[in-house]
C-alpha cells in the first residue's frame, strides 16, 4: 500500500539555508559547547569519531567525557579537543554545555545514561547515539525534558520503538514518535535516512553502500552536535542540513573511491561549509 506520509526530499537548499558565514567579531564561545560523553575500552574510536566531526564542523570548545584509556589516542587525533574521565562526576561538565551528545561507543555504561538524563535542562540539546538508544529501551528509560535528537540505525529504532524493521512505514514511524516527548526529532539512519519532527518528514535521496563502515553513524552524530551547536535558524534545519552534508560530502568522494571512510568525510567538512558559506555550490 502506498504512504500516505508526504516525505520531503532533501536538497542542497537545506546547506544555502542553514550554513552562514561567519561575522568578525565572534569567538569560540559562540561556536557551541559541545560534551561528547561515550567510548569505553573498546569503543573509544567512536567518541574520537564523534569528535572529531564536531570540531571539523565548526564546534568552539568539544570536550569528550570517556574511558581514561582513550585520552592518548584521542588527542593524538584531535588536540583540539578536551577529555574527561567519565567515570567522575560529570554535572559540571553537562551544566556547561549547550549541546551533549552521548552514546557512540557507551556499551554498557547504564549509570553514565541515567545521570545525563537527570542533569540535562530545557534549554539543553541532547543527541541520544549508538548504545544509549539501545539502553534506552532496554531499560525503559523516559526522555528528559531537553531539546531531543535521536540518532537510531533500524535495529536501534526497532529495540526503541518496537516497530520490526518491516514494520517501520512512515505511519507507523510518525506514531511511534508521538510517543517521545513533543518536539524530538528522529534521524532513522539507513540507505536513504528519515528524518521525523512532530509535523514533518523528510528524506534523503543521497548517499550510498560506501558508506558502510563502522562509525559513519558516530560521525553523523558528531556533526549533528556541531551543527545544532552553531547553526539556530532551528534545531530541526541544522540537523536536516548535517544529515544532508554527510552523505553529499561521501558522494562526492565515492567519485574515486570503493568505500568511504568517517574520518574522510570530517576531513572534507571545513571544505564543503566553506563553499555553502560563500555560496560556491558549483562542486555538488
Ligand atoms: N570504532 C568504534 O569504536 C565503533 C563503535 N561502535 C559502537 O558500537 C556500539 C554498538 O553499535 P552497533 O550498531 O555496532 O551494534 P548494534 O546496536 O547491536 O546494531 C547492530 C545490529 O543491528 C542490525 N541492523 C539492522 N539494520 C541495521 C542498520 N540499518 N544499520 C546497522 N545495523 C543494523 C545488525 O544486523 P546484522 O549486521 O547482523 O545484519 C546487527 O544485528 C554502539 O555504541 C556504537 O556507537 C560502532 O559505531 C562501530 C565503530
Ligand atoms: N547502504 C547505505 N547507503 C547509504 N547510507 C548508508 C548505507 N549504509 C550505511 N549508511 C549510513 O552510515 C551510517 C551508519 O550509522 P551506524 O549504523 O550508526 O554506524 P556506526 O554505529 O558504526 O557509526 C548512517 O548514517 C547510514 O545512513
Ligand atoms: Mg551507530
Amino acid at each position: 500500500m502506498a504512504s500516505d506520509v508526504l516525505m520531503k526530499k532533501l536538497t542542497q537548499a537545506i546547506l544555502e539555508q542553514t550554513i552562514t558565514k561567519r561575522a568578525n567579531a565572534t569567538h569560540k564561545g559562540d561556536y557551541g559547547r559541545i560534551l561528547i560523553i561515550g567510548g569505553t575500552e573498546q569503543y573509544g574510536g567512536a567518541v574520537i569519531m564523534n569528535a572529531l566531526a564536531a570540531v571539523h564542523s565548526g564546534a568552539g570548545l568539544v570536550t569528550v567525557a570517556t574511558h581514561p584509556s582513550n585520552f592518548t589516542a584521542l588527542h593524538s587525533h584531535l588536540p583540539e579537543a578536551m577529555v574527561t574521565d567519565y567515570t567522575q562526576d560529570l554535572t559540571s561538565f553537562i551544566r556547561s554545555a549547550d549541546v551533549i551528545l552521548i552514546g557512540s561507543g557507551l556499551g554498557e555504561q547504564l549509570t553514565i545514561l541515567t545521570t545525563t538524563l537527570s542533569s540535562v535542562t530545557p534549554e539543553q540539546i541532547l543527541i541520544l547515539d549508538g548504545s544509549a538508544l539501545t539502553l534506552l529501551a532496554e531499560h525503559q528509560l523516559n526522555l528528559p525534558d531537553a531539546r531531543v535528537v535521536l540518532t537510531p540505525h533500524q535495529m536501534e529504532w526497532q529495540r526503541l520503538s518496537r516497530l520490526e524493521i518491516a514494520e517501520q512505514t512512515p505511519e507507523n514511524n510518525l506514531t511511534a514518535l508521538a510517543t517521545f516527548p513533543a518536539q524530538t526529532i528522529l534521524v532513522l539512519k539507513k540507505c536513504h535516512t528519515q528524518i521525523y519532527t512532530e509535523n514533518d518528514s523528510f528524506e534523503l535521496t543521497i548517499g550510498g553502500p560506501y558508506q558502510a563502515t563502522g562509525g559513519m553513524g558516530d560521525t553523523l552524530a558528531g556533526m549533528i552536535a556541531g551543527f545544532v551547536g552553531q547553526f539556530h535558524v532551528s534545531l530541526e534545519n541544522a540537523v536536516l542540513a548535517a544529515v544532508y552534508a554527510h552523505s553529499a560530502i561521501a558522494d562526492d568522494l565515492a567519485r574515486e573511491r570503493y568505500v568511504v571512510l568517517p574520518t574522510q568525510i570530517s576531513a572534507e567538512l571545513p571544505k564543503l561549509m566553506h563553499r555553502y558559506a560563500e555560496k560556491k555550490t558549483d562542486k555538488l
